[in-house]
């Protein structure tokens, strides 16, 4: 008998199962609004100008394929850091940061998931957003933590329940680590305001709970990455110890070249020694060393002020294409269609994804009948729609609603 006999068959993943099925669908008008990778206007993948310029210049370098050290390349995490931190940041200025390369956000998570459980001494408790992405709640357990929720979307009124979020994390226990969205909250496209992000920051340091930033879209929320940076960089000059994990799969468009970074803020130079030491110590029996080219590309764009600059000018453009989407189906549910409902949200939200508010059984039948694919929470990214599909969408949800 097969030593396998009694494997069960799994669940497809609830984001990537969506892609799956879109694949399998023939139908000509089927859109993808599943997975929160970045298409053009033409609803084609898109490679960043700036990465090809990159690229170039990588491969010009003659790099080689030798292994990298451990925790990555020395350049890119240098340069992730400052851009997750900023230039003024002062555990930045004091050798203070320990910062790791990782195989892109989920290596990042994975890897401080893995450090917080081994070594963290006031908690093994995790408390994520109510809902959050999919994979953090499996991520972390696997790492060893336990994963609980606080209160973060109030379904009646389609925006933050802050007063819920103030209330559970107010009620956690001392201690306990706290996982924040930086900046274009997945999936319901919520971010608090600067004012609430002061006043969560107080709550944690009141509660002593360690926050863990979770900073996968930089520059993609506003276009703009010391915006999309605020909350991570008041948390830090408000003196909290910080966990940052970071991916460059959307901002830079390396999705398939799994590059990110995992950094912590350290008391000083010496610890941080130790604490770097720790970090080889979780990551070589995990995968040993991390993939080389898309941090080559990655640090060629945030080490070169050209680059650099029309990087940000990229980013800002696919953030603006997605902000003109949301202004779109609005308008055409709002004023053309006059489908019942508030769709005030869809244009409010911000980032890849907009949380519709659509029930499971309407996701369902938009799949089925009108071949227009979202998670069964009623997530959409925004990216999956253009000029050529944005009014045929609008039509199906029309129909779903009515
Ligand atoms: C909040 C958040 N953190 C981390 C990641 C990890 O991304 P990375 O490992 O590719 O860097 C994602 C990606 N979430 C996507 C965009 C893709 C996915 O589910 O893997 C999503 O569709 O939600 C994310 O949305």
């Amino acid at each position: 008998i097969s030593a396998w006999a009694t494997v069960p068959a799994g669940p497809p993943d609830p984001i990537l199962g969506i892609t799956e099925a879109f694949k399998a669908d023939k139908d000509p008008r089927k859109i993808n609004l599943g997975v929160g990778a970045y298409r053009d206007e033409h609803g084609k993948p898109y490679v960043l100008q700036t990465v090809k310029k990159a690229e170039e210049l990588v491969l010009s370098q003659n790099p080689g394929k030798e292994y990298l050290g451990i925790t990555g390349l020395p350049e890119f995490t240098a340069r992730a850091a400052l851009l997750a931190y900023g230039a003024e940041s002062a555990p930045l200025q004091q050798g203070s940061v320990s910062v790791t390369q990782a195989i892109s956000g989920t290596g990042a998570l994975r890897i401080g998931g893995a450090f917080l459980a081994r070594h963290y001494p006031h908690s093994k408790e995790i408390y994520v957003p109510a809902p959050t992405w999919g994979n953090h709640i499996p991520l972390f357990r696997d790492a060893g933590l336990d994963v609980k929720f606080y209160r973060y979307f109030n379904k009646s009124t389609v925006d933050l329940d802050f007063e819920g979020l103030k209330a559970d994390l107010l009620a956690a226990p001392e201690g306990a680590i706290v996982l924040l969205h930086a900046c274009a909250h997945n999936p319901t496209g919520i971010d608090p305001t600067p004012e609430q992000w002061a006043v969560i920051s107080d709550i944690v340091k009141e509660k002593k709970l360690f926050p863990f930033f979770d900073m996968a879209y930089q520059g993609f929320a506003s276009g703009n990455t010391a915006r999309d940076a605020f909350a991570l960089r008041h948390f830090v000059a408000q003196g909290h110890q910080v966990a940052v994990a970071q991916s460059f799969a959307k901002n830079m468009g390396l999705y398939g070249e799994r590059t990110g970074a995992f950094s912590l803020t350290v008391s000083d130079p010496e610890e941080k020694a130790r604490v770097d030491s720790q970090l080889k110590i979780i990551i070589r029996p995990m995968y040993s060393n991390p993939p080389a080219y898309g941090a080559r590309i990655a640090s060629a764009i945030l080490g070169d002020p050209a680059l650099y600059g029309q990087w940000e000018t990229e980013v800002k453009g696919m953030a603006d294409r997605i902000i003109s989407m949301r202004e779109k189906v609005y308008s055409l549910l709002t004023n053309d269609l006059k489908t019942p409902g508030e769709w005030g949200h869809i244009k409010s939200q911000i980032g890849m994804f907009s949380y519709t508010g659509l029930q499971t059984a309407q996701t369902k039948t938009l799949a089925q009948k009108a071949h227009v694919y979202m998670t069964a929470d009623g997530r959409i990214s925004m990216a999956g729609l253009n000029d050529g599909n944005v009014e045929y969408f609008a039509q199906s949800v029309d129909a779903a609603v009515r």
